[in-house]
């Protein structure tokens, strides 16, 4: 839109309007015009990564669609948004159909797509995730050739699938599972069954109303299996007989989803259901598997889930840079204090606390481009050899990953309600629908909290290994030694900051944690007689501590990568960019100020790094806003009267509140003013 559409259609808005007209308002272009120009396209692609162009022309095709429409979705029903949703994904899914081939070929082109589903609402992105990562991924990797065309019909959404793991009683304890299947030797099928009430499947994304496929992960004493199932009739879409479906209710938020639960009652279905690549039961009845060890096997069942945790990621970093983008502006925009007044982006506070969570947002999405490269590089390998090195070190990065970028985006969403003050309040701030979608991916996909359990069990392996006299297999830990020598501080003075410097700093501060856990271990087996209670009681200050800080030592080397590239391809940011990755650093360390102590840096060296944080802040503060704008997306995606492109924050405010249902009338309830004074005053 030019500067002269902008301001028509201001006049426009106003003429409907019982608000005194405002002149359009050039706050926000004004504030752009202090930073120096830059190339957009450069920092664009090298960001986004690979799928760049895709990402691009999912969003310029979808800027004017009727259906991405936050008010709509904002004041629409439960009924109403899962249409809403489900149309969407409809629609995304169109400009950008997939096939099995073509994700074999690239299975990181999947997640993009998402992606661009997940910067309207995490609802939309969610919705495709689970049939297209949970269900169809599981498929790939458990089914055999049998199962072939239910993948071919999944892609052609010919099949809406779900992924029933989690049950009323049973949710993280995967191995904890009821449902049974029985197999019948007989007909060669399985009857499956919930026995108990907490045996219903809870909470399974489109199983409410739209699914007629679902995998159901059961427990039966062989262990945890999954079976291909049909749940609805294709014609009817009723409920097949020994089925039971039904909606999980209103939720806090994302109610785009139609999580619903399913009861089994003498279900039989074909033995062909079983995904029976790694465990199947032959003409005679006897059950194999090549995967002799129950866990591994429980392992290998969940690998479906992998890149359900990467679309966890991406959909942080998506709902963090949507805040920020609104926060962002809105700082521009809006003035207060001072003779003339400033914008509150020019306050101190408003950069210290907003500037270190786009420096995660940097983080997160550094990470997700190793996660994706690691992917690509070894994806056959884990088709083939699921019990590989390889595929064992990247769930021990992607659980950790997933933890912290979930962690930083809703932390970060509500740094950027607080930073926008009563306005982030209004529900056309969209700051709380963003919180509110944020919030379920610290637990979905892996609660956050027995995720990292699954980082720091690899770590402290690694060490077993050591010990044992085996070689470390890890390519991100090999500067983990039994004989580690923590070395003095070596950062001192600005000068010592170097990225050499924070890297010895960081593996001298796992090396250390992880040698505390291992003590901690120890004393707790003395303690404890049984390995649960050993173990649980090595968590808090341990265990999380070390996986978290591995998390964060991957992120910054990933930021430095992705960072230099920027730098490279474009000299007028080389100035700025590498001051995220360092401030990202800095924030971390004194927020966790336990670094200094374990690694003996003395309260006087450690001084100027308090100071540093907030330099930092201020630069990169002065870069922000033009930097945010170019990965921003577009308005319509984004659903915030305060993120506008055009900077119009109070007049679109005022045009939203007016167009809500009943601004100027009285209220239907009039009567029990009346009735109340009445009382009261008699
Ligand atoms: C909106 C929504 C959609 C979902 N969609 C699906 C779906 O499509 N398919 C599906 O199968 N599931 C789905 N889920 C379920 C989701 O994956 C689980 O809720 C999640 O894995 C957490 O399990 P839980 O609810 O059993 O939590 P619990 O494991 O009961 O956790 C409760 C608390 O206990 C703590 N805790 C538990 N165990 C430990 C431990 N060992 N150590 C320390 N602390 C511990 C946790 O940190 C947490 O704070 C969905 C959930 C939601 C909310």
């Amino acid at each position: 839109m030019t500067s002269n559409m902008r301001r028509l259609d201001v006049i426009r808005n106003h003429l409907s309007s019982k608000f005194p007209t405002m002149p359009f308002d050039d706050t926000l272009e004004k504030y752009r015009q202090r930073t120096p120009s830059f190339n957009k396209d450069s920092l664009f692609a090298i960001y986004m990564g690979s799928h760049h162009k895709l990402i691009r022309m999912l969003r310029e095709s979808s800027k004017n669609s009727p259906l991405i429409n936050h008010t709509a979705y904002t004041f629409g029903s439960r009924e109403d948004k899962h249409q809403q949703i489900y149309r969407i994904v409809g629609e995304i899914y169109t400009k950008a159909p997939l096939t099995y081939e073509q994700d074999l070929q690239d299975p990181t082109k999947k997640l993009s797509i998402l992606q661009a589903l997940c910067e309207f609402d995490i609802a939309s992105g969610t919705r495709c995730i689970v049939h297209m990562s949970l269900y169809i991924d599981t498929i790939q990797n458990l089914g055999t050739a049998k199962h072939r065309t239910r993948i071919d019909r999944a892609y052609k959404l010919l099949d809406y699938g779900s992924f029933a793991m989690t049950e009323l009683g049973h949710g993280s304890n995967v191995a904890g599972l009821e449902v049974i299947a029985n197999y019948d030797k007989k007909t060669r099928e399985f009857i499956i069954n919930s026995p108990t009430k907490t045996s219903a499947k809870w909470w399974i994304g489109a199983v409410g109303k739209t699914a007629n496929m679902s995998l159901i992960i059961d427990g039966d004493n062989k262990g945890v299996h999954v079976f291909l199932i049909q749940i609805r009739d294709f014609d009817t879409h009723e409920a097949c007989k020994g089925v039971i479906l039904g909606d999980c209710g209103e939720k806090n938020e994302l109610n785009g989803i139609d999580n619903g639960f399913i009861i089994f009652n003498n279900y039989r279905v074909p033995y062909d259901c079983l995904l029976d690549k790694y465990s199947m039961i032959n003409e005679e009845g006897k059950y194999k598997s090549p995967i002799k060890n129950k866990q591994k096997r429980l392992g290998i069942m969940l690998a479906g889930l992998l890149r359900g945790r990467f679309a966890v990621s991406s959909a942080s970093e998506i709902s963090l840079r949507n805040a920020l983008t609104i926060a962002l502006r809105f700082g521009a925009i809006r003035k207060q204090f001072g003779e003339p007044e400033k914008s509150i982006l020019d306050y101190q506070t408003h950069r210290t606390r907003l500037i270190p969570h786009f420096c995660r947002m940097f983080a997160i999405r550094s990470g997700l481009h190793y996660l994706l490269s690691y992917l690509r590089t070894n994806s056959i390998l884990f088709y083939k050899d699921p019990e590989c090195e390889e595929l064992n070190e990247l769930h021990a990065i992607l659980s950790v990953f997933k933890s912290l970028a979930s962690t930083y985006a809703f932390n970060g969403i509500q740094e950027c309600r607080e930073s926008t003050g009563g306005h982030g309040y209004s529900a056309h701030s969209g700051l709380a629908r963003l919180r509110g979608t944020a919030d379920v991916l610290m637990t979905w996909e892996g609660d956050n909290t027995v995720l990292v359990q699954q980082t720091s069990k690899y770590i402290l392996k690694q060490i077993q290994r050591l010990l044992k006299g085996a070689k470390n297999t890890s390519t991100t830990l090999q500067f983990v030694r039994l004989d580690y020598e923590i070395s003095l501080w070596p950062i001192n003075s600005l000068q010592d900051l170097t990225t050499e410097n924070i890297i010895k700093v960081y593996q001298g501060y796992i090396n250390c944690i992880a040698k505390q856990t291992m003590q901690k271990l120890q004393e707790n087996i003395q303690k404890y007689d049984n390995t649960t209670d050993v173990w649980n009681n090595s968590q808090s200050s341990y265990a999380q501590t070390l996986a978290s800080v591995y998390g964060e030592f991957l992120y910054y080397q990933e930021m430095v990568i992705m960072c230099k590239s920027i730098a490279n391809n474009d000299r007028s940011l080389a100035s700025i960019i590498m001051k995220i990755p360092e401030l990202y650093v800095i924030d971390c360390w004194e927020r966790r100020q336990r670094v200094y102590v374990d690694l003996g840096c003395k309260a006087e060296n450690c001084a100027f790094l308090r100071d540093r944080h907030i330099e930092l802040c201020n630069e990169i503060g002065n870069w922000v806003l033009p930097i945010i704008e170019t990965l921003a997306s577009c308005d319509n995606f984004i659903g915030s009267v305060y993120g506008y492109t055009d900077g119009q924050a109070y007049n679109r405010l005022i045009e939203a509140v007016e167009k809500e249902q009943g601004v100027y009338e009285k209220p239907t309830w009039l009567s029990d003013i009346r009735n109340v004074r009445k009382a009261a005053s008699s």
